[in-house]
């Protein structure tokens, strides 16, 4: 269904309005003291010379203080008709009036820059192109409407987008924490809710860092809001890598619009391939922390830190935070199952290690994405185990949590979307 001018006509109606008619005098008094009653664009009609009316709101019974003021200015008050439609109703009176009784109005939306993306139900999706069209002509900040039409599911978690209205343009520029970030949402992954956990990590590596320099290994960058933002707010050092060369246009690019050249190195590879390069000294990078940030595979990458003093000569461990999903009931039963994930590949890893641990997000009741900071152990560090068989990005973690993803709610604990008023 598409908004089209028969449809915005079939809004229209007749209204009875009570318009106050004054001396010209005594506008300006009037509308400081009555602006919320002055009725939705509405306009000073001349009526006679020096008289002025406006359309209100206001209905009989007048509160005191009008009643008052009209006395005392000698105001005129006329009924008048006015034709209200399309243009004076708001997002959520024009749906509830356009969509059928057992489909409800979207209520909340993303912002990216100048988009609004939307993960609309099965029962709005005859309706999208309507809703969209509406929430553009009720938003003059936005540009494009969108909805996202299924689950990130492919290597680069990039989002399959339909166009809903307006331009048919993903490129954005997003602030975020003192930092701009450039990026097109149809070929890079960016999710602006995650702000709150990047702020969350940063002041962790604050506290961890004992006024030592920060340096990060950044696996699974994207366009590089993490690196860009610690390197700016805690002066860190970053090596920023994504696997998307899309990613790595966009990181190229915003490192050098926030000017952070000297401190974020951008590369374009395999994560795993980053830190067998680090080892094998074809890239020069110490680092102290490593910020895995691809919830359905990071974990599958740990095994890399494996005989990581043998490899690199270091004795000084390097924290880790690694993103991942599990299933339990309560904490203790996440973090066991999240333990058992990461013991599989740090076969020295004990609970006991864990530094912090948080919820990001309910994918179901059970199920929820999470990180878990550590610091990595002497033993796994030391151990001489062979490298896992390399992930070919089609395990059966990556699917099930595809599936789960799709055909379950995805209740979010992390900020609340954008609202509709
Ligand atoms: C969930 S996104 C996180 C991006 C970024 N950390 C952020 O918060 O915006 C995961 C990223 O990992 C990248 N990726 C997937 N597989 C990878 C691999 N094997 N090596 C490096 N990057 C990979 C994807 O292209 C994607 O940009």
């Amino acid at each position: 269904m598409k908004l089209t001018q028969e449809i915005k006509l079939s809004l229209q109606k007749t209204q009875k309005v009570i318009s106050i008619q004054m001396d010209v005098h005594h506008i300006n008094t009037f509308v400081k003291i009555f602006k919320k009653f002055i009725f939705p664009g509405s306009r000073w009609q001349q009526e006679q010379q020096n008289n002025k009316s406006i359309n209100t709101t206001f209905q009989e019974p007048f509160p005191e203080n009008l009643q008052e003021f009209i006395k005392e200015n000698n105001c005129q008050i006329l009924q008048k008709e006015v034709i209200v439609g399309y243009e004076d109703m708001t997002y959520n009176e024009v749906l509830q009036k356009l969509l059928p009784q057992n489909v409800s109005a979207p209520q909340g939306y993303e912002i990216i820059g100048k988009i609004a993306h939307f993960n609309l139900s099965p029962e709005q999706l005859p309706y999208r192109y309507l809703i969209g069209q509406v929430l553009l002509d009720k938003n003059k900040h936005l540009q494009t409407v969108c909805n996202k039409l299924e689950k990130l599911h492919n290597v680069y978690r990039t989002p399959q987008l339909e166009l809903l209205a307006g331009k048919n343009s993903y490129d954005a520029i997003v602030p975020e924490g003192g930092i701009r970030l450039f990026l097109n949402f149809e070929k890079v992954y960016w999710c602006t809710r995650l702000y709150s956990e990047r702020e969350r990590i940063i002041k962790f590596i604050k506290e961890l860092s004992n006024g030592q320099k920060i340096k990060v290994l950044d696996l699974f960058c994207g366009i590089g809001p993490f690196s860009i933002r610690i390197a700016k707010d805690l002066n860190a050092n970053c090596l920023a890598n994504d696997l998307n060369p899309e990613c790595f246009n966009y990181l190229q690019k915003n490192i050098v619009e926030n000017k952070v050249q000297n401190q974020v190195i951008p590369l374009n590879m395999d994560a795993r391939e980053v830190v067998l390069k680090i080892y094998d000294k074809e890239i020069d990078f110490d680092f102290n922390h490593v910020y895995m940030n691809l919830p359905v595979l990071a974990l599958n990458f740990l095994d890399v830190f494996k005989g990581f003093t043998q490899k690199t000569g270091k004795q000084d461990l390097p924290y880790i935070h690694v993103y991942g999903f599990a299933k339990g009931k309560d904490d203790q039963e996440l973090i066991e199952q999240f333990s058992q994930r990461i013991i599989k590949g740090l076969p020295g890893f004990d609970k006991s290690q864990i530094l912090r641990f948080h919820i990001l997000k309910n994918v179901t009741k059970m199920k929820k994405m999470c990180c878990l900071s550590f610091q990595l152990d002497k033993k796994s560090a030391e151990s001489d185990f062979g490298l896992l068989e390399q992930d070919d990005g089609n395990n059966s973690d990556f699917e099930d949590d595809e599936k789960v993803e799709q055909n379950e709610q995805v209740e979010e604990v992390i900020n609340k979307k954008v609202k509709i008023e």
